[in-house]
């Protein structure tokens, strides 16, 4: 079993005894309301007697009063059990089969669990049946050989984008994805099928830091590379360019004259903020160097001449990657940009297609069509919006999902601090800076990476409304942890540089202090006896670095370095679990999540998370 025994930390191996205060419990303390014990196994909890209810067998006594419930009157309907409104019979809405995907009898929510998350059914279901035919066909790819790729392309994925690791393997999304988009069987021939050749639409799903952006980026870079080679135009100018390389004339220089491909992208990536684009636009750059074509980034972190300069380089551009914002203002003024564009990818399609984003993406979409020969949606959750959107616009999307959709990984643990037990006494911030203190206090038992220096631990907390990020930043800093607020109101600049430590994949360590501040309780005021005058000398904890951020921080930033995510407030639904969550655990890495649940907090739907996850369950 995964699960840590009774005894040992939540976050280390450590008695849990020798905490100081023992705060985190795991499993967390029992409320009447909130087990945290996975179903499975028998629960210790047992039931409150049911009240007696009359029952047919037990019709009362011939001449005795009628059962009140059972009167009309304005208090007839109290305290029933069931509804009972009488003509609604009880069936499945005929719409729910029509539903395309419709749920196997093992996903089905309705064959039990999840009662608290069914209240609010955030997630599109993929059927169990889905599910097992995807794993039996992608059983047999082990290598990035199987797929029809230029070998370019394939070096650069070992060279370029996992550099440094032997024996790449694709994830079960690369798996999926690059033989679709390429339009070849898994098995790495072509398609004999003409309709699956002919879809040019498709949604790729799959788990986060399950390697999306590789699925989606190698297709469409191996795609540009071909369509250079056979651009007749683009090889006219490369001609021309050799031959005055080879003899050079007096007439206007050709490296001069704009490239056929200047501001004219062949593909586009969307990407909702700036941090990713850095992030894929890093990694598309990684690629230009051994595929050899022209990439540009751009977004509001960048100055207008630097983005003009980008867009308009004579040497062409064939990749671009940008936010829609910033591209539906430039194509508002030069439509031309998305003339040529043959791929458009939106990443974290389920945001960039909500509401908020919706109508400039699609205005880009809508705009690209006539040249577009694919476009890919990519995204870690196919929320119910995202899924009626695309049945409505795009009938035939072809969907390329993964077995373990919308489940959190087992290997990512999920640990409960109840905020209303002592010493907290619902002083939420007081628990989350006692949580990061046990986080560094376990770290620095032990030598991290490197021998005598301490582990430093980078840690996530995620709150629900922006202006709490500041608010709860600051309060971690007077308890001595170095913290950090990032929201949409924090320059773009400052959140690159912010973020830059906590998505480094390689360790940090500080030097290991011959005794470490120990606990909050320790050392902090907040614990000081009545009537003590002076507080004692607070110290700082010297090995973890904490990031307070909103949901700007929880799509797509690959933060493979974090183990833990701290969940301030609990999230308002299972796609922002997902999401926040994913931040640990990444491609097969080990994760804690802990979440701080208050008085006003869903402890139900907690317990539902958790036991899905400890299940390996896909949420609903
Ligand atoms: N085949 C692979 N083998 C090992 N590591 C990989 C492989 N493919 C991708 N990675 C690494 O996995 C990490 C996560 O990848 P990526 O950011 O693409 O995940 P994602 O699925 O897009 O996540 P999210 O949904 O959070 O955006 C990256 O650091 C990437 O370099």
């Amino acid at each position: 079993m995964l699960r840590p025994k009774t005894a040992t930390c939540l976050f280390c191996s450590f008695n849990a005894a020798r905490h100081q205060p023992a705060l985190l419990q795991w499993p967390a303390p029992k409320t009447a309301s909130f087990s945290t014990k996975p179903v499975s196994r028998p629960s210790r909890m047992s039931l409150a007697p049911a009240r007696k209810v009359n029952t047919p067998e037990q019709s009362p006594a011939e001449g005795a009063r009628p059962n009140r419930r059972k009167q009309d009157g304005p208090f007839g309907g109290m305290n029933l059990k069931e509804a009972n409104i009488r003509g609604v019979p009880e069936r499945v809405s005929p719409s729910y089969g029509k539903r395309g995907s419709r749920p196997g009898r093992k996903d089905d929510p309705r064959a039990g669990g999840f009662k608290a998350l069914k209240m609010q059914r955030a997630l599109a279901p993929v059927s169990y049946g889905q599910r097992t035919k995807i794993k039996e066909r992608i059983r047999e790819i082990d290598s990035f050989d199987h797929f029809p790729l230029l070998d370019s392309v394939k070096s650069a994925i070992s060279t370029q984008a996992l550099p440094g690791m032997e024996g790449v393997v694709p994830t079960p999304v690369q798996k999926i994805a690059i033989p679709a988009l390429l339009g070849s069987e898994a098995t790495g021939r072509r398609s004999k099928s003409k309709a699956v050749e002919e879809k040019k639409e498709f949604l790729i799903a799959a788990e986060t830091g399950s390697g999306k952006t590789l699925a989606y980026l190698t297709p469409t870079i191996h795609a540009v590379k071909k369509a250079e080679m056979e651009d007749e135009e683009i090889q006219e100018y490369n001609r021309r360019l050799e031959e005055e390389k080879a003899a050079p004339s007096l007439a206007p220089s050709v490296s001069e004259m704009p490239h056929p491909t200047t501001g004219r992208p062949r593909a586009i990536i969307l990407v909702p903020t700036a941090e990713l684009v850095a992030q894929v636009g890093n990694l598309v750059k990684a690629f230009s160097h051994t595929v050899k074509f022209r990439s540009a980034m751009i977004s509001s972190a960048f100055s207008g001449q630097v983005i003009r300069n980008r867009l308009f380089s004579p040497r062409g551009i064939d990749v671009l990657v940008t936010t829609p914002h910033l591209l539906s203002s430039i194509a508002d003024s030069d439509p031309n940009i998305l003339s040529r564009v043959t791929h458009l990818v939106v990443d974290e399609a389920d945001s960039l297609l909500d509401r908020g984003f919706s109508p400039l993406s699609s205005n880009i979409i809508d705009r690209a069509t006539p040249s577009l020969q694919q476009l890919i949606l990519c995204s870690a959750t196919i929320p119910r919006s995202l899924d009626n959107y695309l049945r409505n616009r795009f009938p035939d999307i072809r969907r390329l999902v993964t077995p373990n959709l919308h489940a959190i990984p087992r290997r990512v643990q999920l640990g409960v601090v109840d905020v209303e037990r002592e010493p907290y006494r619902g002083n939420k911030n007081l628990a989350c800076a006692d949580t990061i203190w046990t986080v560094g206090k376990a770290a620095a038992e032990h030598d991290g990476p490197v021998k005598g220096e301490m582990d430093v631990k980078r840690i996530l907390v995620f709150v629900n409304e922006r202006d709490t990020t500041q608010e709860v930043a600051d309060y971690l800093v007077t308890k001595g942890i170095d913290a950090i607020a990032l929201n949409r109101d924090t320059p773009e600049q400052r959140q690159t540089e912010m973020l830059a430590s906590f998505t480094l994949s390689t360790p940090l360590t500080a030097p290991k202090e011959a005794a470490h501040p120990g606990s909050l309780s320790d050392n902090q005021p907040n614990y000081l006896p009545f009537g003590q005058s002076a507080p004692p000398v607070k110290r700082r904890l010297p090995n973890t670095k904490v990031l307070v951020t909103t949901d700007l921080g929880s799509r797509g930033i690959d933060t493979l370095a974090v183990r833990h995510v701290i969940l301030y407030d609990v999230p308002h639904s299972t796609i922002d679990f997902i999401h926040r969550l994913g931040r640990t655990g990444r491609m097969g890495r080990r994760g804690r999540g802990i979440v701080l649940v208050g008085k006003h907090d869903r402890r139900d739907v907690v317990a539902e998370v958790r036991d899905g996850m400890y299940k390996g369950q896909a949420l609903i």
